[in-house]
């Protein structure tokens, strides 16, 4: 490389600390990212990077990494974090210096791998986040006397807040300068093991960390319940139960709204184009297929309010503490929480959040059990079905259908933690270590990242409907429309693909017009709520939108909730076996996945079907 190359490309600084101290939202805040954010440790778990330019004019380059414990990488996170400081990452050169940053609020515990990291013999400055909450808990910093301590500059941060942000930057203005051109200080490096060093920084934190009242934190006024082994597992379950019932009785209105809009739109397209192919394809198939799915989006939207505020807030962290215990029975690792949690809104960051977990085995059992959790994308296909043929009455005060819903995810989890047994027993067989969490303070959200979590959200459902859904909707029209001749379904294309399948399905109650619809859903779950709505539209039993209806009056019960029983276990969706492929880097894992995932989805439909046979529902 010559002078010149070296000379114009930005300085490249890494963000290195401890997990959930703010890496990530201090790297949106400057480079303008949308990287996730949540107020418990594990979020990020690949390396990230951006631009961003300071006040002079001056272009910097920042890595986001994974959060770390300490120096030796023990999990896949927090090896893809230092092998990016080492400069280890293939196609990636080492950064030119660090950025450490520390939660102030907990300064003690992390204080020791600040002096560790002088060890990478870079040149490295502390950054001191989230000093508003040091500040609420009544912790008095003394920031000149800690940079003496540790011997290398400190700089006190707010990263959620522009004006907090601006020491930094200021800070930073004078010395990636240094940095550029080689004359920012490399400290000295530490010598002494862990032990030692942590020694050294009680003593660094003695002489510049005083409180200036000893409160009882609000933190932990609240966690006396929150943790409380009894009172708390009733206050997890009561949250939860007021979710479902949410998203059950708030979305009544968005959703009419929306129907009335598609409906709407349907009218007006049959009317501007003749009747024909072409009108054909676009009411039946475009509209109807994408329409279907899309009235989903108020219950997803309550469903994320309610999940990215207790991941902001801290409960989330609380919820994986409380149900530790539980999950050790059923031999998961403690750091399991998180992934699984991540699942529900799609099992592909669930499955890549399993990186946090040490021990690879039950990194495995983890990820095996991940699609059992209720991602978003079935939704649509239970809230179609509980639709018909759950009644909107009450039982008390709760609606029917958020207690069955609620019941679903249960089963979902109930049969994860069975699995999980099981593998353990058999596949991964070994000891799991317990959760070993850091419970981060309550906060409460910041309200921006809050809102554009839930727009992202949102946004992720409306573009599968573009991306996955209306290509899906138009290959199902033209395979139940073609050939021209064919008079019933049957005689069309999609009816002999259907037929071909439909015998192994036939026995679990399932007819035609489902087996159909399974195909498609392998690109997405929610696939399948479009495709009976464009297949159902196509043979005119469509009356704008409804398609509750049309289910409730063509199919029974038992084929309804064995569709539902399917649908918990749900052998569906490629990219969820492409990044169980990727993520243990072998075709045995998503293949065992994808057969026992059939396997148990088959006996659950199968199982349903006949007992509400048996109880006259067929
Ligand atoms: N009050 C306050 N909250 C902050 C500050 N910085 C970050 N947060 C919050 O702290 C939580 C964690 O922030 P993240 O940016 O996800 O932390 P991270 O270090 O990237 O975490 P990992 O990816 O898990 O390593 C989020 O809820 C943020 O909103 C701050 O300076 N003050
Ligand atoms: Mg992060």
């Amino acid at each position: 490389m010559s002078e010149t190359d070296t000379l114009a490309r930005p300085v490249r600084l890494a963000l290195l600390g401890a997990p959930n101290c703010g890496k990530t939202s201090l790297f949106n805040a400057l480079t303008g990212g949308r990287a996730k954010v949540a107020n418990y440790p594990g979020v990020t778990v690949e390396y990230r990077k951006g631009e961003f330019s300071l006040p002079d004019g001056q272009i910097v380059e920042l890595l986001d990494l994974p959060g770390v414990y300490g120096n030796t990488g023990k999990s896949m996170d927090e090896r893809i974090a230092i092998d990016a400081v080492n400069g280890r990452l293939s196609g990636e050169r080492a950064p030119d210096a660090i950025v450490f940053m520390l939660d102030a609020a907990h300064i003690e515990t992390h204080l020791h791998n600040v002096l560790q990291a002088k060890n990478y013999g870079l040149p490295i400055i502390l950054v001191l986040n989230m000093m508003d909450m040091a500040a609420r808990d009544g912790l008095n910093i003394d920031i000149p006397a800690l940079g003496q301590e540790l011997g290398i500059p400190v700089i006190n941060c707010v990263a959620v807040r522009a004006s907090g942000r601006a020491p930094l930057l200021d800070f930073l203005t004078e010395w990636t300068g240094d940095v550029e051109h080689g004359s920012a200080a490399v400290p000295k490096s530490e010598l002494g093991d862990v032990r030692e060093l942590q020694q050294r920084a009680r003593s660094a934190t003695t002489r510049s960390v005083s409180r200036v009242h000893q409160i009882e934190t609000f933190t932990h006024r609240i966690d006396k319940f929150v943790l409380h082994p009894v009172l708390g597992l009733f206050i997890l379950l009561g949250i939860l139960f007021v979710m479902f019932q949410a998203v059950y009785t708030w979305s009544g209105p968005a959703m009419d709204m929306i129907e009335s809009g598609i409906g709407w739109l349907q009218g007006v397209v049959s009317a501007v184009l003749p009747d024909g192919l072409l009108q054909s394809l676009i009411v039946d198939g475009m509209i109807a297929g994408v329409g279907a799915v899309l009235v989903f989006l108020p219950q997803i939207i309550i469903l994320f309010a309610f999940i990215l505020l207790l991941e902001a807030s801290g409960y989330m962290a609380r919820a994986a503490f409380l149900v530790d215990s539980i999950m050790a029975k059923a031999g998961l690792n403690g750091r399991a929480f998180i992934p699984l949690l991540s699942s529900f809104a799609c099992a592909i960051p669930g499955v890549m959040a399993a990186r946090t977990i040490e021990q690879e085995r039950d990194r495995l059992t983890t990820i095996m059990i991940a699609p059992l959790m209720t991602c978003s994308a079935r939704w649509p296909v239970y809230f179609l079905i509980i639709g018909a043929f759950i009644p909107e009455g009450r039982v008390g005060v709760f609606s029917q259908q958020g207690l069955v819903a609620f019941g679903l995810i249960i089963v979902g989890i109930v049969f994860a933690f069975i699995m999980a047994a099981i593998f353990k027993r058999t596949l991964a067989r070994g000891e799991s270590s317990g959760l070993l969490i850091e419970l981060p303070s309550y906060k409460s959200p910041v309200f921006k990242d809050y809102l554009r979590g839930l727009y992202d959200r949102g946004m992720i459902f409306v573009n599968r409907a573009g991306r996955i859904i209306l290509p899906a909707s138009v290959v199902i029209w033209v395979l139940t429309t073609f050939p021209r001749n064919a008079v019933s379904i049957n005689e069309t294309f999609a009816g002999m693909i259907g037929n071909i399948i439909l015998p192994v399905l036939q026995p679990i109650g399932f007819n035609l017009e489902m087996s159909i619809s399974l195909i498609p859903a392998m690109a997405a779950r929610e696939v399948a709520v479009s495709s009976l709505a464009t297949i159902y539209a196509v043979q005119g039993e469509m009356v704008e939108g409804q398609m509750t209806d049309i289910i409730a009056s063509q199919w029974s019960m038992a084929t309804g909730l064995a569709f539902l029983a399917w649908f918990v276990f749900a052998p569906q969706c490629l990219s969820t076996f492409a990044i169980i492929r990727k993520e243990t880097n072998s075709w045995k894992w998503p293949l065992f996945a994808f057969s026992y995932l059939f396997v148990l989805a088959y006996l659950a439909a199968a199982v349903t079907y006949h007992t509400a046979v048996a109880f006259g529902l067929g």
